[in-house]
């Protein structure tokens, strides 16, 4: 490239979620639903690249079959980034996607976390943790919780956001063979939206549960079956919206073990907790 500079952030991570149970305590005048939630962050994760470009021109790369440019999460990000700091500059960026979607892992909600974070750097638009959380939360509930970039407690509709210490911990994960979109889970007659709420110092010592999975698995029977399935192991719960469903287990050992016997309809696979963001050093706080 004979003297040329090339502005680029190759291979950045975005890590999917787990939500160890997930309360809904009520319900905000616009509908959106108040939750308490402890998220823990895992090593399964998309990849994105960014290169700048100078004609100001936002393009994804790859585009995501079904999901118009405009709708993108990624491209959302960085045009909100581009409008809120007033940068000219523009960036081609490629996601390999490798998060179910719709699956309560929060892949859309971290793809545009991690587009946040990387732009933020490549463009030199210097804004701090809590300025780009607050861009985030216009695109998502969740995607303050990935930039924030730890295991957490989150509440309201999931800008408060604690930091918790968890026990290092290895997950299978069970991916059904359904998409769910999450307004339809939230917007469902029967939810139940008054749990009680709980102190932080309490959650690991109270009986938890995700509110969100009765609804779930009725209008997608498949979740259910999941749960049962992976039940038989160990502790089987869904995560998020749903669909997909977890267990923690005592090690690879035995994630590998659950995942040959698991049906071959069903994609499985085995998850470490990360305690950090693999981009947690790229913010100032
Ligand atoms: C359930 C969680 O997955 C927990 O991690 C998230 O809170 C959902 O976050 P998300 O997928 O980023 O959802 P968003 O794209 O923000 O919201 C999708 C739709 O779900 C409903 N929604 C979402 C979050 C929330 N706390 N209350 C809601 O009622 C709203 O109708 C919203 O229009
Ligand atoms: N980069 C993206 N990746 C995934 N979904 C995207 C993206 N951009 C837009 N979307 C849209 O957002 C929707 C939600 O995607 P996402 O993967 O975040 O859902 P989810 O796994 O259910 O997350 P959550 O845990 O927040 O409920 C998708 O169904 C898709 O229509």
């Amino acid at each position: 490239m004979g003297g040329v500079t090339v502005n680029r952030l190759n291979d950045c991570p975005a890590p999917a979620k787990l939500n160890l149970f997930l309360h809904i305590i009520g319900r905000r005048a616009d509908g959106y639903h108040l939750l308490q939630s402890v998220f823990r962050l895992i090593d399964r994760a998309d990849t994105l690249s960014f290169e700048e470009r100078g004609d100001g021109c936002i393009e994804l790369a790859s585009p995501i079959p079904g999901i118009p440019p405009d709708r993108e999460l990624c491209v959302r990000a960085a045009t909100l980034l581009q409008k809120t700091t007033g940068c000219s500059r523009g960036a081609t960026i490629r996601l390999d996607k490798h998060l179910p979607m719709g699956g309560g892992l929060g892949g859309g909600s971290s793809d545009a976390a991690t587009t946040l974070i990387a732009l933020n750097r490549l463009w030199g638009t210097g804004l701090r943790l809590n300025e780009l959380a607050a861009i985030g939360l216009r695109l998502g509930a969740d995607v303050p919780f990935f930039i924030a970039g730890r295991d957490a407690f989150v509440e309201g509709i999931g800008e408060r956001i604690t930091p918790v210490e968890l026990t290092p911990a290895r997950y299978v994960v069970i991916v059904p063979p359904v998409e769910v979109p999450t307004a339809a889970i939230f917007a469902a007659g029967e939810l139940t939206r008054d749990s009680e709420p709980i102190k932080i110092a309490d959650f690991a010592s109270r009986p938890t549960r995700n509110d969100l999975q009765a609804v779930a698995c009725k209008l997608h029977p498949a979740i259910g079956e999941v749960i049962e399935w992976l039940g038989q192991y160990a502790p089987a719960r869904m995560t998020g919206s749903g669909a997909c469903v977890f267990a923690q287990v005592h090690d690879e050992l035995m994630a590998a073990r659950i995942i040959k016997s698991c049906p071959p309809h069903w994609r499985a696979w085995q998850a470490g907790s990360l305690a950090r963001h693999p981009l947690y050093e790229w913010l100032d706080s």
